[in-house]
């Protein structure tokens, strides 16, 4: 079996790609295809093109897209709808073109409306109005749900959809602007304690509520869904194979988790917010009972995840992390 898996230096594909090839050394045949954004720039439909048809792989994995936290979708809203839209269209296309019959594509939980009832069910989207900060990203991955659905209903493929809550950990971009809100703490924590400071800073007034899935979580939870038998997913998918969510099933408020982030690294001073900046939707959590039905579970708590993130940020050489 020929698996492409498309942003495997990310955080999550190189999750996934550990699994891969964990799965790999223990006997199964797989052949695992992999090029770097520098050799395929997935917003070129000639180069994602000839790469298909050359490689013709059996299984596309699709983690390549344009991240970033609130900030940068706020900032850069015109990146973040071209690059996912082009990068949907070509890799969905091409596979398709080039023979792929499964595929396996990230979305995201901001594809659901800003107000819509908690926790979030798969058959809220498209029910009203997105979140302004990050609706530029959430209409391109809403975009890459309608691909697999209708490359689904029109020509038989086997194309599902995952749609991760916030993830975090190993991988993880530290930038201090353009990250997510954990790696953002981990690092703005963790350099407050190192240099004796007494305050930190975080953005918004930290009501917010999120729900934080370990990126092993999201590996292991990837390859379960591609692996599940089709009836077995189209049962649980309103017989479209549309989209499953993919989280914790328990959220915390910003401020609880900058408490939590704080005594991980050693933090001890005051906690502050800042509310010129926006706290974006006030409270992500996803309806997991789908997946549940279907036999998967989150294992990783939150706690245990940002000691396992933190260790990870420690372990990098100075200048090595992302941002
Ligand atoms: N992180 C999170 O909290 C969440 C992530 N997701 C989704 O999960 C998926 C993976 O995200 P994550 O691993 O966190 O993101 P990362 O930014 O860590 O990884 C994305 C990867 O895609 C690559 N990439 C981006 N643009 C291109 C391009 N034009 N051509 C080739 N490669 C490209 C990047 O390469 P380079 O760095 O060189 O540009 C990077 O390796 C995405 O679909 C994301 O939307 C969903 C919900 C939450
Ligand atoms: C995964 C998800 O990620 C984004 O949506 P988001 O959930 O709002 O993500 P965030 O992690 O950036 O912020 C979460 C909350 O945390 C607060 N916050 C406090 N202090 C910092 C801080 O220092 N950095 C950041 N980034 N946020 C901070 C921040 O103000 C907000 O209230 C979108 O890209 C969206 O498209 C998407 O898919």
């Amino acid at each position: 079996m020929k698996i492409h898996i498309a942003g495997h230096r990310g955080m999550v594909g190189a999750a996934i790609l550990r699994r891969l090839e964990a799965r790999r050394g223990a006997g199964e045949d797989l052949t695992l295809i992999t090029r770097t954004h520098a050799e395929l720039d997935l917003t070129s439909q000639a180069a994602v093109r000839d790469f298909m048809q050359s490689e013709r792989p059996d299984v596309v994995i699709l983690a390549a897209a344009k991240v970033g936290g609130i900030h940068a979708n706020n900032t850069y809203p015109a990146d973040f709808i071209y690059e996912n839209l082009m990068i949907e269209c070509n890799v969905i296309h091409q596979a398709f073109d080039a023979g792929v019959r499964r595929l396996l594509q990230l979305g995201s939980s901001c594809i659901y409306p800003r107000a819509v009832p908690q926790p979030m069910r798969e058959d809220a989207l498209l029910t009203g109005v997105l979140e302004p900060t990050n609706e530029p990203y959430a209409v391109a991955k809403i975009a890459g749900i309608k691909l697999c659905e209708s490359y689904n209903r029109q020509h038989g493929t086997d194309y599902r959809s995952v749609m991760p809550t916030n993830l975090y950990g190993p991988g993880d971009n530290f930038h201090p602007e353009n990250s997510h809100v954990l790696p953002a703490l981990i690092r703005r924590f963790h350099e407050a304690a190192q240099e004796g400071r007494d305050e930190v800073t975080i953005w918004g007034s930290g009501t917010p509520r999120r729900e934080f899935l370990h990126v092993d979580d999201m590996a292991e939870a990837s390859l379960f869904v591609l692996d599940l038998p089709r009836d077995v997913y189209a049962a649980n998918t309103q017989d479209m194979l549309s989209h499953i969510n993919v989280g914790s099933g328990t959220d915390i408020s910003i401020l609880e988790l900058a408490q939590m982030v704080a005594e991980v690294t050693g933090f001890q001073g005051k906690i502050t917010t800042d509310p010129s900046k926006p706290d974006g939707t006030m409270r992500k959590l996803m309806d997991v009972s789908r997946l549940a039905t279907m036999g998967w579970r989150a294992r990783i708590s939150l706690r245990e995840g940002i000691e396992d993130a933190y260790r990870w940020y420690l372990a990098q050489t100075p200048g090595s992390v992302r941002g």
